[in-house]
């Protein structure tokens, strides 16, 4: 069987044609785009990243990326939230797996970094799928050396910079501590949205402040609003090149029930979209998307959702290619 990709007349290849082939067949690369392989170039990667040797509490997250490209199937090629096609604007791929060490977690980063930075570039930005939240550190590793501090806009119910589990450093408790110490964010332009639940201490969020970021509470939602969390988020990080972050979690436990340390009164899918809709206008140069671990899925919800998010992230980020 051959795979009927749309074919632009500006040459990019789009998705294997939803009219042509039904979407539940064919090869589940995300939203049924070529694979890196199959085209001569390309402007924005996806790439998976089955990594979950850092999580604290329920594992799985190594399944996430095959859950979200399952999910990412139903993706239509238009999308009216933006006015954009996204996969016609970008010439978009997916870039396959990292392989990355189960049993070594320096190893597995060390894996992880060096992939990405052989897909990013100046003008060429990567969606990642994790995976745990220890994948965004060998991410910011990467971005670094391509641009220097960037800003970090980190969606998540937990704060992510506690300093080590049982001795190890790198986890998915911790990987915003390290990007801190290591220079990878830009001190005071950084903030985590959505942050909620119970902490081991108050001096969690006082040492969380003095490594340089802010948080906009998932309680904040309810007096600024949508619009006063990007204004917030916009003044925050001004005009440096954005890694935007997202913990899955950060979406209360009825919109992404397949996580592995879910806390209740999150955002609804419907706030996370409205926000990231309203950053278009931030520098952004790449994004994740970690902790969708489908064995504590239903009927696809979480992974319906990451991939929903990964779309429109794509969709902001294929206007700026
Ligand atoms: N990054 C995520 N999802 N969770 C971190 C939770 C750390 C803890 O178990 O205390
Ligand atoms: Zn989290
Ligand atoms: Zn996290």
């Amino acid at each position: 069987m051959s795979e009927e990709y749309v074919r632009h007349s500006n040459g990019n290849v789009g998705q294997v044609d939803g009219m042509r082939s039904p979407r539940y067949a064919g090869f589940p690369t995300f939203a049924r785009l070529p694979r890196r392989e199959d085209v001569p170039d390309f402007d924005i990667a996806v790439l998976g990243v089955p990594f979950d040797a850092g999580v604290t509490y329920r594992p799985g997250a190594r399944f996430g990326p095959s859950a979200i490209r399952a999910a990412s199937r139903l993706l239509r090629p238009y999308n009216p939230a933006q006015d954009v096609s996204p996969f016609e604007v970008a010439q978009v791929v997916d870039a396959g797996d990292v392989v990355a060490n189960p049993f070594d977690i320096t190893e597995g980063l060390e894996a992880i970094s060096a992939a990405a930075t052989e897909l990013i570039g100046p003008g060429r930005p990567l969606v990642a799928l994790g995976g745990d939240h220890t994948i965004s550190l060998p991410l910011l590793r990467a971005l670094h050396t391509a641009y220097g501090p960037i800003a970090l806009v980190h969606f998540d119910a937990h704060l992510d910079t506690w300093d080590t589990y049982f001795g190890a450093p790198c986890t998915h408790g911790t990987p915003f501590r390290r990007a801190s110490e290591e220079g990878l964010v830009a001190k005071g332009h950084s903030a985590h949205v959505g942050i909620r639940g119970s902490l081991y201490d108050r001096r969690d969020l006082l040492d969380d402040a003095e490594l340089g970021f802010t948080c906009i509470h998932a309680r904040d939602l309810d007096s600024i609003g949508v619009a006063g969390a990007v204004e917030r988020i916009k003044a925050r990080v001004g005009d440096l090149p954005v890694h935007v972050s997202i913990d899955i979690d950060v979406l209360d436990p009825a919109f992404a029930p397949g996580t592995g340390t879910p806390e209740a009164g999150g955002l609804t899918s419907r706030e996370l979209l409205a926000i990231l809709r309203g950053l278009g206008d931030l520098r952004l140069v790449s994004a994740d998307i970690v902790e969708v671990a489908p064995a504590y899925d239903h009927a696809e919800v979480t992974a319906v959702a990451a991939a929903h998010l990964a779309y429109d992230l794509i969709s902001l980020l294929a206007v700026r290619t």
